[in-house]
């Protein structure tokens, strides 16, 4: 398994790209299910995730095809449909349950696996079980595989979600477009990957609106056909390489990067003592005068500050002045990344969903182990932070939703090498 060495660091600068939204790509992708004619993404990024995603729609008898290094994907299912989503690809990652919804909507059954735990916490797939229960579908459990069929068809109808689930209101969306008649879903997610999917569709025909809101209206339309779209830029990765100069201290813009989509993150950045500015190409990032200030952050559904820079932020704060509080409100196993950060001489306490940071003045290098997506990139901020080397390993978490993260960090003067397992 590849190893990722980081050495402290002076100032940053220059300038990352961001790429397209990983967890925008993840659901988009099987948005093609929904169509027999050819659609194609812009702006993907260049991931494992996607790579999965890839084996699973292949698996399933779309075609999925990487052009121009990547960052295109020309997607297609003319051919017959195969409705069975097998454990084996699904456990590898937790957005396979987005294949659900469009199968159910394009063939009238599915029979996809239940994605497993996973480290950050249970995530069970309940909510995206009642939602597309309430368009006709039933669906019941049986070993380990959710059989589902909608006899007749998926007909729409007004649902709310106990919980603004991003996924389940993603399989909604999708299933919707193709119900009869009208669908209204409550309680939606609001986050920006839920507004490009819905973009996306409306680009294949679709006859959505409110996205955005805690609102949907969705009026089934009988058949979506091919479309290109781009990939909205990923508010996560951008959030992740803007914590790099204020980590570090120096200047960088981030290439595409939108303050709108982490208004929240910006907020806790600004009190922090950061300086963020969005210009007309990106989003440029330095560090005010002085040590980063203590701040209190706690995760909700956007446009709260999110979860999946939780870590990132932690990385941060270890070195304020000052204590902060991080509640962790998603999901209920997300603060794996303490002990690695404790290891490297941070003073953080963990008691259940809270995690309180105590600042010290300077982090230490060391072994660290990698153990999930947001953790690893959080031991490589703080490796950024640390006197002396910081090896973190297990990175193939990394490589699920950063491209080239060593040449990027590199590329802005940062002093960090990965090694090839032998
Ligand atoms: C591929 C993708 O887009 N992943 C993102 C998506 O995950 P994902 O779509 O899985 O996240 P959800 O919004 O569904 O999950 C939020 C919370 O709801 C719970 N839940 C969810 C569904 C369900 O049926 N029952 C249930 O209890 C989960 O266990 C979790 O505690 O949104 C999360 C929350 O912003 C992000 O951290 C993930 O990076
Ligand atoms: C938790 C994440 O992804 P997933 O939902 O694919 O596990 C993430 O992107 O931080």
């Amino acid at each position: 398994m590849d190893s990722i060495v980081v050495r402290g660091n002076g100032p940053l600068s220059g300038q990352i790209p961001i790429a397209g939204a990983k967890n925008a790509c993840l659901a988009l992708m099987p948005a093609t299910l929904l169509s027999d004619e050819p659609l194609t993404l812009t702006n993907a990024p260049r991931l494992s995730d996607i790579r999965t995603m890839t084996e699973l729609l292949a698996s399933l008898g779309a075609e999925v095809t990487a052009l121009q290094d990547g960052k295109v994907l020309a997607t297609s299912c003319h051919g017959e449909i195969n409705p069975v989503a097998d454990y084996d690809i699904v456990r590898k990652m937790r957005a396979s349950n987005l294949v659900l919804g469009p199968l159910l909507a394009r063939l009238g059954h599915a029979v996809v696996s239940l994605p497993g735990g996973c480290a950050i916490g249970a995530r069970p797939m309940d909510i995206h079980v009642d939602a597309l229960s309430a368009l006709g579908a039933e669906i019941e459990l049986k070993d380990g595989y959710l059989h589902a069929e909608a006899k007749g068809g998926l007909k729409g109808a007004v649902h709310e979600l106990r919980f603004a689930s991003v996924g389940a209101t993603e399989n909604f969306l999708m299933a919707a477009s193709l119900a009869k008649g009208t669908s209204v879903l409550k309680n939606a997610a609001r986050e920006p990957e839920i507004v490009d999917l819905a973009k996306c569709l409306r680009a294949m025909g679709a006859q959505i609106e409110g996205d955005g809101t805690s609102e949907i209206v969705i009026e089934g339309v009988d058949r979506l056909h091919g479309a290109t779209h781009p990939v909205v830029a990923d508010r996560i990765e951008l959030g992740t390489y803007m914590l790099a100069p204020a980590i570090c201290g120096g200047e960088v813009e981030c290439l595409g990067g939108r303050i709108d989509l982490i208004e929240s993150f910006c907020e806790k950045l600004d009190a922090a003592g950061v300086s963020v500015e969005q210009t007309h190409t990106g989003v440029k990032v330095s560090r005010k005068n002085g040590r980063i200030r203590a701040v209190d952050v706690v995760t909700e559904p956007f446009p709260g500050f999110p979860t999946d820079l939780q870590a990132q932020m932690m990385a941060l704060l270890c070195t304020a002045e000052g204590t902060s509080v991080l509640e962790e409100k998603i999901f209920e196993n997300r603060f794996m990344h303490a002990p690695e950060l404790m290891r490297m001489g941070a003073n953080i306490e963990v008691h259940g969903g809270h995690a309180t940071v105590h600042g010290v003045e300077k982090l230490k290098g060391a072994p660290v182990m990698a153990t999930d997506l947001r953790a690893s990139v959080s031991l490589i901020l703080a490796g950024l932070a640390a006197e002396g080397e910081t090896v973190v390993s297990r990175v193939y978490h990394l490589d699920r939703g950063y491209e080239r993260v060593e040449e990027k960090l590199k590329g802005v003067g940062a002093h960090i090498e990965r090694v090839k397992a032998s």
